[in-house]
């Protein structure tokens, strides 16, 4: 967020417009567009589990015109959705506009699958929605988020780790608390 002052300051002004001095409940998603597509955003770009967990076909089937063999172990990319450049506007970039229609409506993507799909999708994806939403709103609602001193936004440096899942670096950030 730090890199994105511009975003911090509208997430903020849509929370005091909307929320007041009220803190967010997970009813109030819906009035929260602009937040709504932040969130949105960061899991697109953050990519947490970019390869998901390893299946095998239970039995042949035909994909895509590809023959996949009874007991084929598959490796879903999720990174390969949530960056796909057929499917959003500016893929490697921080955009929350991809979540939002001309009216600044929150609005879906078929590509947004950081939980995975299908039958073996995250179990937890609701709640981990839930906790995003009421984590993100409430830290948001009272701190100002900026580099540390001496150290300017360019100089961030935000490269995940890599492991099983993409975790950020450790980095100093100050939080600042709003009046
Ligand atoms: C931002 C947070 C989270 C993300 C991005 C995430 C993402 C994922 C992904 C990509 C998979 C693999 C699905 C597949 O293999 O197709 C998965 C599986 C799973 N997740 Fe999550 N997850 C999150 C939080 C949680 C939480 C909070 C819980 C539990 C409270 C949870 C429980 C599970 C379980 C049980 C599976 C295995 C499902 C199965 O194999 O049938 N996850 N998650």
């Amino acid at each position: 967020m730090a890199k994105y002052p511009h975003v911090q300051d509208q997430v903020q002004e849509e929370l005091s417009r909307e929320l007041g001095s009220r803190q967010a409940g997970v009813d109030d998603r819906k009035n929260l567009p602009y937040t709504d597509a932040v969130i949105h955003e960061i899991q697109r770009l953050a990519n947490i589990v970019p390869m998901a967990i390893p299946h095998k076909t239970s039995r042949d089937v035909t994909f895509q015109g590809y023959f996949i063999k009874e007991g084929t172990t598959v490796l879903p990319l999720l990174t390969s959705v949530l960056y796909d450049e057929s499917e959003w506007e500016t893929p490697h970039t921080f955009n929350p506009s991809h979540f939002l229609d001309k009216e600044g409506k929150f609005f879906r993507r078929d590509a947004f699958m950081p939980f995975s799909a299908g039958r073996r999708v995250c179990l937890g994806e609701s709640l981990a929605k839930m906790e995003l939403f009421l984590f993100f709103t409430f830290l948001l609602q009272r701190f100002r988020y900026t580099p540390p001193p001496g150290v300017t936004e360019d100089e961030l440096d935000l490269t995940p780790a890599v492991g099983f899942t993409l975790s950020p670096s450790p980095h100093e950030l100050c939080a600042v608390r709003r009046q």
